[in-house]
C-alpha cells in the first residue's frame, strides 16, 4: 500500500490514534475524540493490511492503534509503535492469537481485546451452523434454486433430529457456555463438555432446567464434564468448538480424533480455523457422507483447503459469527475505550466479562480500560468494583 488513504477526525487532538480499518458505528470514534485523540482511519480497499502497510500508518509519531484479527502484530509493529511514542494497542476481537503478547510486553505496549460483547452473537451463529448442517438447509436451498424439486418425497434431505441428543462443547468459556445453553434450552439436548476449568455455571443451569422439565412431566436434560476432548468426540452427536487458539488447541481435531466421532455426527467450528486439521477434515467428509460440518473459520483464512468448497456435507460461511450490528459496534467501542483509557492513564476494568457499562451510549463510560490482556505483566492498576450503595 503506497500512499495510504486515511479519514481524519478531530485533527487537532493531542493523541494520534490510528485505526487500520473503518469500524461500525460512531460511538467508538466519539470515545476517542472525547479522550482528546486525533483519529486516523485507514480507508484502503485492501482487505488485509500487511506489516509494511501498518508501519506506514504508524509513521514517526503514534500514541495508539486499533488493529484487526487478520493482522500480524509482533516485534516489528510493536517496536515501531514504541519508537513512535505509543503504548496502547487493541485488537477489534476477543481472540488475540494474531498478537505476540510477549513482544508487546517487551515494548511496554498494552494489548486490548473485546470480550463479552460478542458472546451471544457468536453462539447464535454456531447454533445456526448446527441446524444448517444437521438439517441440510444449504443443500436443500441449492436444490430448490436449481429447479430440481418436483414434489415431496419420504427420503428427501433427511437429516438429524437434535432433541434428546447429546451436544458436546470443547472450550466451555463465555461463548461455549452460551452455545450450550442455547442447545439445551432450545432443543432439550444433553450436554457433555470439556474444558481446562469446571463450568459450575453451566452445570448448575442444566441441572435447574432439568428439574424444571421434570416438574412438567418431561424428560430432564443432563450434563457431564468430560475428562478429555476424546470423551466428548466419542459420545456427542453434535460437537461445537469454542476454545482459544494456542499451542494446546492447534489441530486439536485431527485425523485420529475425527475417526473417534460418530459417523453421522455434526461438527461446528466458530472459534479459529487451525483448531481443525482441515486437510484431514476434507478427507473425513469425503469418506463419511453422513458426517456434516458447519464452519465459520478456516485454517488458511481467507482460503479453504482444496476440496472443502465442493462438499455437500459442509456448510461454510466467511467468519461472520460476531457479525450482528450491536456486537460489531460494541467491539469497536471496547477497542477504542481500551486505547483511549490507556492513553488517559485509566486503570483496567475489574471484570472483562461485564462490559455492558462501556456500551451504553446514554451514559458516560467508566473511566477504565475494558480489557487489557497483559495488564498484570505491565503492572497496570485494576479498578476496584463500584460498590452498590
Ligand atoms: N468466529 C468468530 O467470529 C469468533 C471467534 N471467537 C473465538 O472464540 C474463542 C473463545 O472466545 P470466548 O468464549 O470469549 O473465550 P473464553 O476465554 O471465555 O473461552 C475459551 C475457553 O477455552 C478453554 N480452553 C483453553 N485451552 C483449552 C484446551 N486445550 N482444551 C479445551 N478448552 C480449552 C478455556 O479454558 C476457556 O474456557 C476466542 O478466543 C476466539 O478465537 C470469538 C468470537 C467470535
Ligand atoms: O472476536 C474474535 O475473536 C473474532 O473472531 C471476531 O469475529
Amino acid at each position: 500500500m503506497a500512499a495510504y488513504s486515511v479519514q481524519v477526525f478531530n485533527a487537532g487532538g493531542k493523541f494520534r490514534v490510528v485505526s487500520t480499518k473503518p469500524m461500525p458505528g460512531n460511538q467508538w470514534i466519539q470515545a476517542l475524540v472525547n479522550a482528546g485523540c486525533r483519529v486516523e482511519v485507514c480507508t484502503s480497499q485492501k482487505t488485509i493490511l500487511s506489516v509494511e502497510d501498518i508501519l506506514s500508518l504508524i509513521g514517526s509519531r503514534c500514541d495508539g492503534v486499533i488493529g484487526q484479527l487478520t493482522e500480524e502484530w509482533g516485534e516489528t509493529l510493536f517496536s515501531a509503535l514504541k519508537k513512535a511514542g505509543g503504548h496502547a494497542f487493541s485488537n477489534m476481537a476477543v481472540g488475540y492469537n494474531n498478537v505476540d503478547v510477549e513482544a508487546a510486553n517487551k515494548h511496554g505496549i498494552a494489548v486490548g481485546n473485546t470480550p463479552g460483547v460478542l458472546t451471544e452473537t457468536t453462539a447464535e451463529l454456531a447454533a445456526a451452523l448446527t441446524l444448517s448442517a444437521a438439517r441440510r438447509v444449504v443443500e436443500a436451498d441449492d436444490f430448490m434454486r436449481a429447479g430440481k424439486y418436483d414434489g415431496w418425497l419420504p427420503n428427501l434431505f433427511v437429516g438429524n433430529l437434535l432433541k434428546g441428543q447429546t451436544v458436546g462443547i470443547i472450550g466451555a468459556g463465555r461463548i461455549g457456555s452460551a452455545y450450550a445453553r442455547m442447545m439445551v434450552e432450545g432443543f432439550k439436548m444433553n450436554v457433555i463438555y470439556y474444558d481446562l476449568y469446571q463450568s459450575k455455571f453451566l452445570e448448575n443451569f442444566v441441572t435447574a432446567y432439568g428439574n424444571f422439565l421434570k416438574s412438567q412431566g418431561e424428560t430432564p436434560v443432563t450434563w457431564k464434564r468430560a475428562s478429555s476432548a476424546e470423551e466428548v468426540l466419542r459420545e456427542a452427536d453434535v460437537v461445537s468448538l469454542h476454545p482459544v487458539l494456542d499451542k494446546t488447541t492447534y489441530h486439536l481435531i485431527n485425523k485420529e480424533r475425527l475417526s473417534m466421532m460418530k459417523k453421522e455426527a455434526v461438527l461446528v467450528n466458530a472459534s479459529r480455523g487451525p483448531v481443525i486439521d482441515e486437510v484431514a477434515l476434507v478427507e473425513h467428509l469425503k469418506v463419511n457422507p453422513m458426517f456434516r460440518v458447519g464452519l465459520d473459520v478456516f485454517e488458511d483464512e481467507p482460503y479453504m483447503k482444496p476440496g472443502l468448497g465442493e462438499l455437500p456435507n459442509a456448510v461454510v460461511v466467511p467468519h461472520i459469527a460476531s457479525a450482528s450490528k450491536w456486537t460489531r459496534e460494541g467491539m469497536a467501542t471496547l477497542a477504542a475505550l481500551n486505547v483511549a483509557g490507556k492513553l488517559q492513564g485509566f486503570p483496567v476494568w475489574h471484570n472483562s466479562n461485564m462490559v455492558l457499562p462501556f456500551l451504553d451510549e446514554n451514559s458516560p463510560a467508566p473511566k477504565a480500560c475494558p480489557s487489557i490482556v497483559n495488564a498484570k505483566v505491565l503492572g497496570l492498576q485494576v479498578a476496584a468494583p463500584v460498590s452498590k450503595m
